[in-house]
């Protein structure tokens, strides 16, 4: 659904930044290091949880300098709403996983249903090991833990470095808690 620009505005005035391009960088360093730490070596299939991943994939691909491959799985929970629902696959990998050292990269861990999904679909089709990295995780109980997590923030809803609000926002050069009444 389209905001319209007025709103658009409104909503990232009322916005409250909580981490900044400055603070990303850092985080997306140290998990280049714990990544390659963890995965140098293992010729790794590194899957890009779209749409969300994006920015952190872009961001962190470069920071890894050992032998790895690219691919994507698409699935989605919050579809352009600020609660998650069902899950619906829209592109799951599945041949490609068998026998294969697995990096599932997502952009947050929230209440962690994506990522337990997600693991238990990679294990099913046959992946020798499965490890996550997300950008940010939420200070609250998750379904699942990420082994690589670059920030923590408060349970807020946010955006930015490819998390949207509404679809939009994924953008922002910065992460941003939305204002309660905007939620
Ligand atoms: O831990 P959870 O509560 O399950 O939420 C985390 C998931 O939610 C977002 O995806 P979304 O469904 O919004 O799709 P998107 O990647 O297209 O934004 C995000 O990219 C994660 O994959
Ligand atoms: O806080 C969030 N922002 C954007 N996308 C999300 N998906 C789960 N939680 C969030």
């Amino acid at each position: 659904m389209k905001l319209e620009a007025q709103r658009y505005d409104a909503v990232a005035a009322r916005a409250q930044q909580l981490v900044t391009p400055a603070e990303v960088d850092t985080a997306l360093d140290r998990m280049a290091q714990e990544i390659t730490h963890r995965l140098a070596g293992t010729d790794p299939l590194v899957l890009c949880v779209m749409t969300g991943a994006v920015c952190v994939a872009g961001l962190l691909l470069p920071r890894l300098h050992f032998q790895l491959r690219v691919d994507y799985i698409h699935v989605t929970r919050y579809q352009g709403q600020t609660r998650g629902g069902e899950l619906e696959w829209r592109y799951r990998p599945s041949e490609r996983i068998r026998d294969q050292h697995v990096l599932i990269l997502d952009d947050v861990l929230d209440e962690g249903l994506t990522l337990k999904h997600i693991v238990e679909a990679c294990h099913a089709d046959g992946a020798r090991v499965v490890q996550s990295a997300v950008l940010v995780a939420k200070t609250r109980p998750h379904a699942c833990e990420a082994d690589v997590v670059g920030l923590e923030v408060e349970d807020r809803y946010i955006y930015g470095y490819g998390l949207d609000y509404k679809g939009y926002f994924r953008n922002a050069d910065g992460i941003y808690a939305v204002a309660d009444d905007d939620v």
